[in-house]
C-alpha cells in the first residue's frame, strides 16, 4: 500500500503538515513535518566511561583513619547543597549543537531530520512529543510527526515505522512510549532501523551497552542525560556506590549499566525490592526512576550524597495554572537538608534528557552522510 505524504506549510522551523487520509482497514498517520570527528570520539568516551588498562587496580578501600584528637575544633558546618541547574546545561548543550548543524548544512546541503511517531491522545505524551518538536526546530533540526489513533493496530505503527526506515531523508526515529496496550511494544522498536534508532531501545544497541568493550549506536537519553550531569558537575563514579531506583528499559536499566561502565557499584532498587530506604541509605549517588511522587524520603539518604531526581509525576494544585504541578521522586525539601548535590524538578533532568535526544539525532544524520559519501 502506497503512503501519499503531503507537505503543507513548509520550511525548518515552521511546522510543515503531511496528511495521510484513511483508506481501507489501516489507520494512516497525520505527518507533521516541523521545522568520526576527534571531538566526537571524545564525547563518546566520556559517556561511555573511561577504558582502564587492565592493569589498573582500585584504590584501597580502607584508607588508615586519622587518629581522633580531643582538642580538634569541631568540623566546619556542611556546605550549601548544589542544586544542579539542567535547564542551563541543557542550554549549553542545545547552543553547541545549533552551531553543529549549521556546520552540518554547511558540508552535506541537508537538514538532520528527526521523525516522532505518536500513537494516541495521552496528554502528557502529546505535551512531550510538543517539547521535542520545539526543540528540534530551535536548534534548527527538521521534525516529522506521525500521529496515529490509540484503535490503530500494532501493524499500522510497524507500517510507519517502514515507511521512515526507508525514507533517506530522515535520520533518527523515534516511537513515543508508552503504546496503547494492545501494541506488542518490544516488536515495534525493534523493528526501527538500528542506524535510525535515537532512543537507544532498539535490543542491540542495548545489548551494546551492557557489553563492555562494545559500543552502542545510541544510548537512552534520560540515561545519558544524568550522566551528563555528573559528569560536567565532576561527581567522581569510580567505585563509588550508586543506587539506581527503577529498570525500566526508558530510564532505570540504561542508566545503571552506564554507571557500570564508570566502574561505579551498582545497586536497583524495584518495585518488588524489600526494604529500599536501607539500601538507598548506603548509596553516595542516588538516581531515581520510579514515577513515584516523593517516594524518597530525607531519612532514605546518607549525608552528602548525590541525588539525580528524573521522575517526572504531575500532582493535583488547584492554585496552579492547568491544576497540577510536576514533581518528582524524591521529596525535595528533605532531601536538600541532606544532599550535597540534587537536581529539582522541573529543570533537572528532563531539559537535559531533550537535548540529548537532539545530539543522538545529529550523531545519527551524519553518520549517515558520511556513510553514504
Ligand atoms: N526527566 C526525564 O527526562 C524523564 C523522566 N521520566 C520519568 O521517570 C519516571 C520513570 O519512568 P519510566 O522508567 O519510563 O517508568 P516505568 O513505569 O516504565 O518504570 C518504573 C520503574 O520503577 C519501579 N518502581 C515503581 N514503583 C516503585 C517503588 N515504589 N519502589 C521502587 N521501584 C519502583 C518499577 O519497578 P518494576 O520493574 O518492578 O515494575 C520500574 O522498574 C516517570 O516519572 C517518568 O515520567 C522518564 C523518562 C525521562
Ligand atoms: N520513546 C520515548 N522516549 C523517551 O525519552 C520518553 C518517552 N518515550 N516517553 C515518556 C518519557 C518521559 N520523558 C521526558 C522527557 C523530558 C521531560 C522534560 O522535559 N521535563 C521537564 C518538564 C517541563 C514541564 O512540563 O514543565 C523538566 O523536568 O523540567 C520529561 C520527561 C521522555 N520519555
Amino acid at each position: 500500500m502506497a503512503l501519499r505524504w503531503g507537505r503543507g506549510w513548509g520550511s525548518a522551523s515552521a511546522p510543515v503538515l503531511f496528511s495521510l487520509l484513511a483508506r481501507g482497514r489501516r489507520c494512516h498517520p497525520t505527518i507533521t513535518t516541523v521545522g568520526s570527528s576527534k571531538e566526537e570520539e571524545e564525547d563518546a568516551r566520556a559517556i561511555l566511561g573511561p577504558d582502564l588498562p587492565d592493569i589498573w587496580s582500585p584504590l584501597p578501600t580502607s584508607l588508615p583513619r586519622p587518629i581522633p584528637n580531643p582538642m580538634r575544633p569541631l568540623p566546619p558546618a556542611p556546605a550549601p547543597p548544589t542544586i544542579i541547574d539542567g535547564k542551563s546545561i541543557a542550554h549549553q548543550i542545545r547552543s553547541h549543537i545549533s552551531t553543529h548543524v549549521i556546520n552540518f548544512k554547511t558540508s552535506y546541503g541537508k537538514v538532520p531530520v528527526l521523525a516522532v511517531i505518536l500513537v494516541g491522545h495521552r496528554r502528557d505524551s502529546q505535551t512531550y512529543v510538543r517539547y521535542k518538536i520545539k526543540a528540534c526546530n530551535d536548534v534548527g533540526i527538521t521534525s516529522l510527526l506521525a500521529q496515529l489513533p490509540h484503535s490503530c493496530s500494532e501493524d499500522d505503527v510497524l507500517h510507519s515505522v517502514t515507511s521512515f526506515n526507508q525514507d533517506p531523508s530522515v535520520h533518527g526515529i523515534l516511537v513515543q512510549l508508552p503504546l496503547p496496550q494492545h501494541m506488542d511494544e518490544e516488536r515495534i522498536l525493534a523493528a526501527v532501523s538500528l542506524h535510525k534508532d535515537v532512543d537507544g531501545f532498539h535490543p542491540l544497541n542495548v545489548g551494546n551497552l551492557a557489553l563492555r568493550g562494545r559500543r552502542p549506536l545510541f544510548i537512552p537519553c534520560a540515561a545519558k542525560a544524568c550522566l551528563q550531569l555528573l559528569l560536567r558537575h565532576q561527581i567522581d563514579l569510580v567505585g563509588k556506590h550508586a543506587v539506581v531506583i527503577g529498570r525500566s528499559k526508558v530510564v532505570g536499566l540504561p542508566t545503571s549499566l552506564l554507571l557500570q561502565r564508570h566502574h561505579a557499584t551498582v545497586s536497583i532498587v524495584h518495585a518488588f525490592t524489600h526494604r529500599p530506604e536501607e539500601i538507598t541509605r548506603e548509596a553516595d549517588i542516588v538516581i531515581s526512576a520510579a514515577g513515584v511522587a516523593n517516594l524518597v524520603r530525607g531519612s532514605w539518604l546518607k549525608r552528602g550524597v548525590v541525588v539525580i531526581d528524573v521522575g517526572t509525576n504531575p500532582i493535583e494544585d488547584p492554585d496552579s495554572e492547568h491544576g497540577y504541578r510536576l514533581t518528582g521522586d524524591v521529596h525535595f525539601d528533605e532531601a536538600v537538608k541532606v544532599a550535597s548535590a540534587i537536581t529539582p524538578v522541573p529543570g533537572g533532568v528532563g531539559p537535559v534528557t531533550i537535548a540529548m535526544l537532539l545530539s543522538n539525532t545529529l550523531d545519527a544524520a551524519k553518520e549517515a552522510c558520511r556513510s553514504s559519501v
